[in-house]
């Protein structure tokens, strides 16, 4: 049997949310925004493996035994909300299977102690707990690259225009945007790659797992396409957005 871990990393304190709830645990729809993110994460695997077990030839080369797979999740959390989350759980009896374990100083750390919780995945996603809308397209594309060149990312367009800081003194000069695209997750490992890239020391550049597999000299990381609604709730704005996506 293979195994597919979603690592779903959901430890952070929500700096910029600015509640004194850590914002995964804000409701959107009646339902911690982490749940959420928990059911479709797991919706968009089990459709997965059930499109490739009834396309067996399509998918053959990508995903040759997909029968032979389980998808397992991990739950990163804070340490001192785990039994607020069990209470939560419980509420709204919620009965995805999954197991739980506590975050560190960073989402670095935090995605290092999911891994170590199922040191045996095949395949390896990692996702914020605060993007309640991956959808399964993104997954099945993220998990097939990563099948094949190890390491994958969903992006999408940049569509403000960007400008580059080029000094101390407020000096700031135009890019081509067209040459940048804004990285979302999940982003999807070959396991033995992804346990490599973070067998190695914390460094302050890594922002993502993708800068982790490239800046260690672990692998290369090849892109898929994001979608624009699978936001990141950052801000009280981001918040309203998501409430309205739901409509
Ligand atoms: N030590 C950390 C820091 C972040 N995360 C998680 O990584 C994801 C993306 O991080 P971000 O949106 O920055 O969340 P926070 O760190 O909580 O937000 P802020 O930077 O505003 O404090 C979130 O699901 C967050 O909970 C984590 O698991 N452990
Ligand atoms: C992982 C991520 O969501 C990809 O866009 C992003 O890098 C997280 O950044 P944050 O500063 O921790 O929110």
């Amino acid at each position: 049997m293979h195994t597919i871990l979603t690592i779903i990393v959901a430890a952070g304190n929500g700096t910029r949310m600015g509640t004194e709830l850590p914002k995964q645990f804000l409701a959107i729809g009646g339902e911690p925004i982490v749940m959420r993110t928990i059911r479709s994460m797991s919706a968009s695997v089990d459709r997965f493996l059930t499109d490739c077990s009834s396309n067996v030839d399509e998918q053959a080369e990508a995903s040759p035994n997909v029968e032979n797979y389980v998808h397992k999740i991990v739950l990163v959390l804070p340490a001192s909300h785990i039994p607020q989350w069990r209470e939560l759980c419980d509420r709204h009896r919620f009965r995805i299977e999954h197991t739980v374990v506590a975050g560190g100083e960073t989402r670095f750390h935090s995605v290092r102690n999911g891994l170590a919780a199922a040191p045996d995945a095949d395949i390896v996603l990692v996702h914020d707990g605060v993007r309640p809308f991956a959808d399964s397209r993104v997954v099945a594309d993220v998990i097939l690259a990563a099948r094949r060149h190890g390491a994958a990312v969903p992006v999408v367009p940049v569509v403000d225009s960007l400008r580059k800081l080029s000094g101390t003194d407020g000096d700031s000069e135009s890019v081509n945007r067209s040459a940048y695209r804004a990285v979302q997750t999940p982003q999807g490992f070959r396991g033995d790659l992804l346990r490599k890239a973070y067998g190695a020391p914390y460094d302050g550049r890594f922002t993502d797992d993708a800068s982790v597999v490239e800046l260690t000299g672990t692998g290369r990381v090849v892109l898929t396409e994001g979608n624009t609604a699978n936001l990141k709730i950052t801000t009280p704005v981001d918040l309203a957005i998501a409430e309205v996506l739901l409509r």
